[in-house]
């Protein structure tokens, strides 16, 4: 059984879904993208990173042959797998190719219904709910009421905010409704608050999240966002994997947003840092404190949130090469009969148009010392992974996904 360590890089899809097009998305790569951009110099940046895309560590525990597997796709010449090893693809059944989504479906629980999404007209939100929002947190109205970026309506809208009081309020293609405002001109406890009115009104409406978006700075030129970030989700709506694990009485230690995408059920700890190399110091610590028959479940959001939603290409392949570097770190931490799998939650692909997550693929790469390890092939649902980590550490069969146990078990 030992411990099961699992991270998610959030948005690194490897292509191929097959009902991309459904999304607008077919042809969407977020890996193969980038690593292209790396190859043709497009990725270099001067201070930041040039040339090919490097992530060595990645290609051997099985990223490209994962990327292959999932498209066709791989990053030069085969790289020598490390033993115990495992790679392949999965596919997203869920609905939705948002972060929820993707995180539940990966700890088993796939979301079938649909969500409800805010219309691509101005405004978008309902005038009815709009004003029960104004009325309910006393606001002297709300800027924005748009599908937009994040960081651009802060710019559009950050000086009125500050001068009105009004907070600044959009969505964007997955079920969220988003409220950017200013950390002390407007307070950030405020913003919570002014979250937990809106979770409840939206409620109806079934909107997956409501997020806090605070930010600081006076001017367009220097906002930003902070990461006090909050998101407020609706709750997984099965036993998800993290609550089979509470249940019998491992520890579930969410890393970064992970205990905010689960509404906080099934997170026996949450810990939290700023920026992904904190977030991998932090990881280290949990796999230290983590005892046989736990989890460490961590998200590395900066892929998405800094990089794919900006379509900066160049920051991706940074961001995604100091993670490589770094990944050694957490190998040597594995014990004998521990499980380390690497996967995403959807993609978000920096060369795409717009600025919202693409459907996609993604990895499931990993290594579990003692084990042989190998090809799983293409999975059919990220609940394979949930599933397959049950079985590592010894729970029941759920309802929904097929462990990959036993392909990477055999001979021992
Ligand atoms: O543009 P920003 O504010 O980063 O928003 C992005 O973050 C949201 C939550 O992941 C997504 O729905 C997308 O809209
Ligand atoms: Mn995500
Ligand atoms: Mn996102």
């Amino acid at each position: 059984m030992a411990r099961a360590f699992l991270f998610v890089l959030d948005s690194f899809g490897i292509g191929g879904a097959s009902d991309a097009d459904r999304f607008g998305d077919a042809g969407a790569n977020t890996f193969a993208h980038i690593a292209q951009a790396c190859a043709t110099g497009a990725a270099d940046r001067e201070g930041l990173r040039k040339g090919p895309l490097n992530v060595p560590n990645m290609l051997s525990v099985g990223l490209g042959r994962a990327s292959a597997t999932a498209t066709g796709f791989s990053l030069g010449e085969d790289q020598a797998a490390l033993p115990s090893s495992f790679h392949g693809a999965a596919e997203e059944v869920s609905s939705g190719k948002d972060t929820p989504s993707g995180h539940w479906e990966i700890t088993a629980v796939p979301v079938p219904f649909d969500w409800g999404y805010f219309p691509q007209t101005v405004p978008t939100f309902p005038s009815g709910l709009t004003a029960e929002i104004v009325a309910e947190a006393k606001l002297p109205g709300i800027l924005g009421d748009c599908h937009a970026s994040g960081t651009e309506i802060i710019e559009r809208y950050g000086g009125e905010h500050i001068r009105t009081g009004k907070p600044i309020c959009y969505t964007s293609a997955d079920s969220v409704y988003q409220i950017a405002a200013h950390e002390t001109h407007f307070g950030l406890e405020r913003l919570y608050e002014l979250c937990r009115i809106v979770r409840r009104l939206v409620d109806p409406l079934n909107i997956g999240r409501v997020i806090a978006r605070p930010f600081v700075g006076e001017s367009p030129a220097d906002f930003e966002r902070t990461a006090n970030r909050r998101d407020f989700a609706v709750p997984p709506p099965e036993p998800t994997l993290l609550d089979r694990l509470t249940a019998r009485g491992s520890k579930v230690i969410g890393m970064g947003k992970i205990g905010d995408i689960f509404a906080h059920q099934g997170v026996s700890e949450v810990r939290k840092a700023a920026g992904n190399m904190a977030l991998f110091d932090a990881t280290l610590q949990a796999m230290d404190d983590a005892r046989d028959g736990d989890l460490v479940f961590a998200n590395f959001v900066d892929f998405d949130t800094l990089y794919g939603h900006r379509r900066d290409i160049a920051g991706y392949a940074a961001a995604l090469e100091a993670f490589d570097k770094r990944l050694p770190e957490a190998v040597s931490k594995l014990k004998p009969g521990d499980l380390l799998l690497l996967t995403a939650d959807h993609g978000c692909d920096p060369t795409w148009t717009g600025s919202d997550h693409t459907r996609e693929r993604v990895p499931v790469v990993g290594i579990a010392p003692g084990l042989q390890g190998g090809d799983i092939g293409l999975r059919k649902t990220f609940a394979d992974i949930g599933e397959t980590v049950a079985e590592h550490l010894g729970l029941a069969r759920g309802r929904h996904g097929t462990s990959f146990y036993p392909a990477i078990a055999k001979n021992a």
